[in-house]
């Protein structure tokens, strides 16, 4: 079982001191029924309970009350830890897995897991521990039935393995409704996603948001049929509990007085011992789903983690460490690179082959029409995209394998899809008085302060933000700089200022920039401009040629 592989990762120590206090509760448990019994016994006797029958019982509570708090207090420390440390692992691996796996993931799928699911582990381990105590109380209890009489032993272990028989062909339809609830969750996920997000498109579009409602109803509607489902076998469960303990009963009280010899002796002793002894399997039997419920969503938290850590990249320290044998490079070149969108279908679209030699201090616009590929190639250049064919040179070097990761940390870059962080992470020591000489350079000073090592606000239009993105970069001082249509939502003033002074600054400072542009007025600033055309390079220019110099 998962669950029990997944327990098995906690610190051995602590575990055994809580199976050692789970294992003392469950026998302080069954020495109260004991001397509950004996009690009874005497006082049916007409006897009272003696002061030794009084300390056993107080002794009993205080062992059973003592160990079972510190061991219920343990196991959510254990399972806490377990599942904190799961959580950290799956953000690590997925902070280093390559960018294609990781968008394929999916959102919905991963919000649920990492959020959902391990809050469902979380208050399921208390009831494993309980689980455990009701084990030890049936162990005790089963060997006074033996004593008390073999045959009815004999009944009820019949009546078990007949139980567990039904169990099973519930169980296993029950487990897949359950791994269809955790798919149809994610997609509902997905579905209340595009609300939320679409709030602007569905409320100028009143067609549109009833289809996307429709979508969502669909997913819910049938997310509902699941649980109903599901509710369906965990009260067969529940039934087939009640249903094996009064077949049990019947047989123990109808057909042993004909056939068991002193059965009318032990009778009213028994039945209180069988009735025990099935509360304790019933009431397992009714937490059942839950644990399977947990087993299911670990299994699919474990698949996850497994998908991440095979498409796992190089940590970051061995990246930084591979990075610095690129740092000092003169020329980059890209030959016969290629990737397509999907390997398997002629059809995916296709950037490639692109050969291509840059070098440091130049400044080169990759241009084109929409479509035509300009976004692909700077991802494949960048090194965020896996090559189908061809390789990436760092001067003599060839970039292969991991070193990928590394030649990733020569480029800060602004992409059209960019994510604006409102702290300058992993710059921790950028000069507060630079960072808002730039924030006012870029005409941003009446909106945004960097304080306290982030940006104080970030309610911007889309044209503000990419400029604060842009000085994110500028902060990070790489040496290759890529910007995906920057200049997309400036104004005239900071389109030119971007073209004529931040550019050729870079370029000043020995910086490489590539730079994808549909402003054609000033393909001239770049030292070449590369024309793409279905992925392929139809031209390339010097900015003086294209600019009719
Ligand atoms: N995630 C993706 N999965 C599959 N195909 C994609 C994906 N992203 C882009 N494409 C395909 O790649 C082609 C090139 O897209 P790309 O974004 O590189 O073009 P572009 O030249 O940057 O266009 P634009 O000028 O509009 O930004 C598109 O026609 C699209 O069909």
């Amino acid at each position: 079982m998962a669950i029990v592989d997944f327990i098995r990762g906690a610190d051995a120590r602590q575990l055994r001191i809580m199976f050692l206090l789970t294992l003392i509760a469950g026998l302080a448990n069954a020495t109260l029924i004991v001397v509950i019994t004996k009690v009874a016994e005497t006082v049916s006797n007409a006897g009272t309970p003696g002061i030794w029958a009084w300390l056993a019982f107080a002794g009993a509570f205080a062992l059973y009350y003592g160990a079972n708090q510190v061991a219920l207090v343990r196991s959510m420390a254990i399972i806490e830890d377990l599942l904190n440390r799961k959580r950290l692992e799956i953000a690590d691996r997925l902070r280093r897995s390559e960018l294609l796996v990781a968008d394929r993931l999916g959102r919905g799928r991963l919000y649920n897991l990492v959020a959902k699911e391990t809050n469902h582990l979380s208050v399921t381990f208390p009831l494993i521990v309980d689980a455990v105590q009701q084990t030890v109380l049936l162990a005790v209890a089963l060997v006074y039935l033996l004593y008390l009489s073999p045959p009815a032993f004999a009944v009820f272990l019949a009546t078990v393995v007949a139980g567990i028989l039904g169990y099973k062909a519930i169980d296993s339809r029950y487990r897949e409704i359950l791994r269809l609830v955790e798919r149809m969750q994610a997609e509902l996920l997905d579905a209340i996603t595009d609300i939320i997000r679409g709030a602007k498109e569905l409320r100028l579009n009143t067609t549109r948001s009833d289809a996307v409602a429709a979508a969502y109803r669909k997913r819910s509607n049938i997310l509902e049929r699941l649980m109903v489902r599901s509710v369906e076998h965990w009260v067969s469960l529940i039934l087939l509990g009640g249903l094996t303990t009064f077949v049990m009963l019947g047989v123990v009280a109808f057909a042993f007085p004909g056939y068991v010899s002193g059965h009318n002796a032990i009778i009213f002793q028994l039945v209180p011992v069988l009735l025990f002894c099935m509360g304790t399997l019933t009431k397992t039997v009714a937490q059942s789903p839950m644990f399977m419920r947990a087993e299911v969503g670990l299994n699919a938290i474990l698949a996850i983690d497994t998908e991440l850590s095979e498409a796992s990249s190089i940590g970051p320290d061995e990246a930084r460490r591979q990075a610095r044998a690129f740092l000092d490079f003169s020329t980059i070149s890209f030959n016969g690179i290629r990737f397509s969108y999907d390997r398997n279908d002629p059809e995916a679209y296709t950037v490639g082959p692109l050969d291509l030699s840059l070098t440091r201090g130049e400044i080169v616009f990759l241009v084109g029409g929409n479509g035509s590929g300009k976004s692909t190639a700077l991802k494949m250049m960048t090194g965020l995209y896996p090559l189908d064919a061809g390789w990436i040179g760092v001067d003599a070097a060839a970039v292969a394998g991991v070193a990928r990761a590394g030649y990733r940390e020569l480029f800060a870059s602004v992409f059209v899809d960019f994510h604006l962080f409102d702290r300058l992470y992993g710059m921790e020591d950028a000069d507060p008085g630079r960072v808002n000489r730039l924030i006012a350079e870029w005409g941003l000073a009446d909106k945004v302060t960097f304080e306290d090592g982030r940006f104080n606000q970030l309610h911007l239009s889309t044209g503000q933000r990419k400029r604060l993105a842009l000085i994110a970069a500028v902060v990070e001082d790489r040496p290759i700089y890529v910007f995906d249509e920057w200049s997309a939502e400036q104004d005239v003033h900071y389109r030119e200022h971007f073209y004529t002074t931040f550019l050729p600054a870079l370029r000043d400072q020995g910086k490489l920039v590539i730079a994808t542009s549909h402003d054609e007025k000033y393909w001239g600033v770049a030292d070449r401009v590369v024309k793409l055309d279905l992925g392929r390079i139809e031209w390339i220019r010097t900015g003086a040629e294209v600019a009719g110099r």
